[in-house]
């Protein structure tokens, strides 16, 4: 079945975050287990992408002003066009809805929480938030959804891994933000948040939880090791969520959310796409089968444009 050995081992590329590491650590566990790969002979490397230039990425500067989509996959798939690495392991929340000509993106690991996590010191629930305080996000989904249903909270910019967004609580910087569930979970660290946020209060971002598993189209030989770590499930509901986007040609980096569930026997999807001063929401769901998904999402994304105005997604 494999080419790997200790001499050539299967190389993984990865970003370098603690959560990037997290991810990749499990690929390499369930490709060892479905395989019976000797610990040598998978090799995880790190790349270093323009996401995470610290010079490039100050803390303050929202991240669509420095490069939108591929920021944090353009080195990582060059790897693999090269060679240099064999898989890389994406967040796929992060992921442009395209790949380019030569790789494939096909294989998705069981999806983790969908939710968004409440993180605060000092409030117990996102709903117990004070008249006109201060809560910090650079993401434009989570900023929008929120001034949309409290527009007396003041938003300022917040990233950096974990470790630093919880600093900046203890700071005082703000009193509030919001992670992942998927990764806080991941990184083992889900007592550092109140709690996960329901859907139907914060409606995640399109793919949030799953992570894909990427590699050249032409390598039959990791092709079929990869298809032995799908989860079809998954697949399915990244297939309606990601037409939706790809219908909307958004990226991570635009107030866009999108969620599929299994019901029954089909799928439930739900969108809306917000206005990024959180001053209108539009949304939508669709019941379908699963064979229908793609179609779905791409439907569903027709219809919340057709009712948006032009500069709906105009900012600044
Ligand atoms: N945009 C950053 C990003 N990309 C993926 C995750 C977390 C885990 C996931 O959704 O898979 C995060 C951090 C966050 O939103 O808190």
């Amino acid at each position: 079945m494999t080419r790997f050995t200790p001499q050539t081992p299967l190389k993984i590329g990865t970003r370098g975050s603690p959560l990037a590491l997290a991810q990749a650590h499990e690929t390499r566990d369930r490709l060892r287990a479905a395989h019976g790969l000797d610990e040598s002979a998978v090799e995880i490397v790190i790349i270093k992408t323009t996401g995470d230039d610290r010079a490039l990425i100050a803390a303050d500067r929202p991240l669509k002003e420095i490069g939108g989509k591929g920021l944090f996959t353009k080195e990582i798939e060059e790897a693999l066009l090269s060679g240099a690495i064999d898989i890389a392991v994406h967040s796929m929340k992060d992921m442009p809805v395209e790949q380019p000509a030569g790789l494939i993106l096909d294989c998705y690991l069981p999806r983790e929480d969908v939710r968004d996590a409440f993180v605060s010191p000092g409030i117990a629930r996102l709903t117990d938030l004070p008249e006109g305080a201060v809560v910090g996000s650079s993401s434009l989904r989570r900023r929008a959804q929120l001034a949309h249903r409290r527009p007396d909270l003041k938003l300022v910019e917040f990233r950096g891994n974990v470790q630093t967004r919880l600093k900046k609580l203890q700071d005082g910087v703000a009193q509030a933000t919001f992670l992942a569930m998927a990764g806080l979970n991941r990184l083992g660290m889900a007592h550092v948040a109140q709690g996960p946020i329901e859907v139907e209060e914060m409606l995640p971002a399109v793919a949030q939880g799953a992570i894909g598993i990427e590699c050249r189209m032409a390598d039959d030989t990791v092709r079929a090791m990869l298809a032995a770590l799908h989860d079809g499930p998954t697949g399915e509901r990244l297939a309606a969520e990601r037409a939706f986007l790809a219908t909307l040609d958004g990226s991570c980096e635009t107030p866009i959310a999108g969620l599929a569930l299994h019901d029954g026997a089909g799928l439930w999807l739900r969108g809306e796409i917000l206005r990024p001063d959180g001053s209108e929401v539009i949304g939508g769901e669709r019941r379908v089968a699963v064979a229908d998904a793609a179609e779905a999402g791409a439907d569903l994304a027709r219809e919340l444009l057709s009712q948006a105005p032009a500069n709906f997604f105009d900012w600044r």
